[in-house]
C-alpha cells in the first residue's frame, strides 16, 4: 500500500498500490521524481504585482518521456518486447496531422513501435472499426488512439466503444470513463490532457486535497475527466460552462482553477484568487502578421493579467499542451507492461 500522490502528509486514507498505478501513472514512484528546478515551493498568495510561477510543461514532459525510455529498455532487455501504439488519422486536418506527426515521433524517441493509418475524410465508420479490430486482435499493438475531432459524420462514440478497453491509451472508452466517474472504481486508463493537468499538480507539489477546484468548460475529452480526477483527489469540484450565470464569482472562489473552453483570453485577472494556481488547457489561435504561421496560440487565460493574481500559472504554449503526448507515452507503457505482467 501507498499513500495518494494527491494527498498532504496528514491523510489517512490509502489505496492500493495496483490501483495507485491506474489511475496516477508513475514512472517511476514519487520519490524518485525529481521536483523541477523551478518548481512551486508554497502557494501563498504573491504580493501584488508580483509575479506566478511558471508552470512547465514542456520541462515535465521531457522528465516523463525520460523516464519512460529508462522503463521501455528496462522492458525491452527483460522481455524481449517493446510497446506498440497504433494511431488512426480520418481526414486531413492540418492541426490533426501535426499532432499524429508529433506522436509518432514521440514514440521513435522513447522506443515505442508506432502504426499509422491514414484514412480519407469520407471513410465509412465501418472502415475505421475494421482497422480497430485489426489492432484490437494484434498482440504487438498495446494502445490504440482514434485522432479527434472525426468528420461529422461518423458517430464518436460508437468508434471509440469500439476499442479494446485493454487497449484504450486515450481513455475515451465509455468504460474508463464511466470508472473514472464510480466511487471506489478506477479506470484502465485515464485521459492523457487531464491527466497531464494533475501531472503537473502533482510535479510542483501543489495540495489538492480539501482544496476547491473549479474546471472551465466540461467537453468530453478535458473538462469532464479533469473534473472527475479531481475530485477523486478529493478537491470540492465546481464546473462552470456556457450556461453557468456567474462564471467569475464561481471560478473566484477556486484554490485551483482548470480552464479547458477554447476561448482566448476569458479568464481575467478579476476571476482569480490571489495565490490560486491555474492550469490553462485552451489552444486558441489568434491573428499576428508578426509570426510566420499568420497567427500566435494563446490560452483560455487572459496571462498577463492571472500571472499577477495567480501564485502558479501554465503557459500557452508550452504548459499542458506538452504533456498529452508525454501521458499518452506513458500509458501506452502501462498497458504494454500490463500485457507482459512486468512490474
Ligand atoms: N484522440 C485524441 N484526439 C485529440 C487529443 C487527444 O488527447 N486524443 N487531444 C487534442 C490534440 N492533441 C493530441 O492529440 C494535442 C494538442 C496539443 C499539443 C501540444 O503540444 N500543443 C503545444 C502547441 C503546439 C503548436 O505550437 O501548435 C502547446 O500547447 O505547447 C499536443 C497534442 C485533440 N485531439
Amino acid at each position: 500500500m501507498i499513500r495518494s500522490r494527491f494527498s498532504g502528509t496528514d491523510d489517512l486514507e490509502f489505496i492500493p498500490s495496483c490501483v495507485y498505478d491506474l489511475i496516477f501513472r508513475c514512472h517511476p514512484p514519487p520519490s524518485r521524481q525529481p521536483i523541477p528546478s523551478n518548481s512551486v515551493p508554497t502557494l501563498a498568495a504573491t504580493d501584488s504585482g508580483a509575479s506566478a510561477k511558471v508552470i512547465d510543461g514542456k520541462l515535465v514532459s521531457k522528465q516523463v518521456k525520460d523516464e519512460v525510455a529508462e522503463e521501455i529498455a528496462t522492458m525491452k532487455a527483460a522481455t524481449g518486447h517493446v510497446p506498440g501504439l497504433a494511431v488512426i488519422l480520418v481526414g486531413s486536418r492540418k492541426d490533426s496531422q501535426t499532432y499524429v506527426r508529433n506522436k509518432k515521433k514521440a514514440c521513435e524517441a522513447v522506443g515505442i513501435k508506432s502504426f499509422e493509418v491514414n484514412l480519407p475524410e469520407d471513410a465509412t465508420e465501418e472502415e475505421v472499426i475494421e482497422h480497430i479490430s485489426e489492432f484490437n486482435n494484434d498482440s504487438s499493438v498495446h494502445g490504440i488512439l482514434v485522432q479527434l475531432p472525426l468528420p461529422r459524420h461518423m458517430n464518436e462514440e460508437t468508434i471509440l466503444g469500439a476499442v479494446n478497453i485493454e487497449k484504450d491509451v486515450d481513455g475515451f472508452h465509455p468504460l474508463n470513463i464511466g470508472r473514472l466517474a464510480m466511487q471506489r472504481r478506477y479506470p484502465l486508463f485515464v485521459p492523457c490532457t487531464p491527466k497531464g493537468c494533475m501531472e503537473l499538480l502533482h510535479r510542483y507539489g501543489v495540495e489538492i486535497k480539501g482544496k476547491r477546484a473549479v474546471v472551465i468548460g466540461r467537453s468530453n475529452i478535458v473538462g469532464m475527466p479533469a473534473a472527475l480526477l479531481l475530485q477523486k483527489a478529493n478537491a470540492t469540484v465546481s464546473i462552470v460552462h456556457s450556461n453557468t450565470k456567474n462564471p467569475e464569482e464561481i471560478t473566484r472562489q477556486a484554490d485551483i482553477v482548470i480552464s479547458a473552453v477554447g476561448v482566448a483570453n476569458l479568464v481575467r485577472g478579476s476571476w482569480i484568487k490571489p495565490g490560486a494556481t491555474v492550469i490553462d488547457v485552451g489552444i486558441n489561435p489568434v491573428d499576428d502578421a508578426e509570426s510566420p504561421r499568420g497567427y500566435r496560440l494563446v490560452g483560455d487565460v487572459c496571462y498577463e493579467e492571472v500571472s499577477k493574481i495567480a501564485s502558479a500559472i501554465t503557459p500557452v504554449p508550452g504548459g499542458v499542451g506538452p504533456m498529452t503526448i508525454a501521458m499518452l507515452l506513458s500509458n501506452t507503457l502501462e498497458s504494454a507492461k500490463r500485457a507482459y505482467n512486468f512490474k
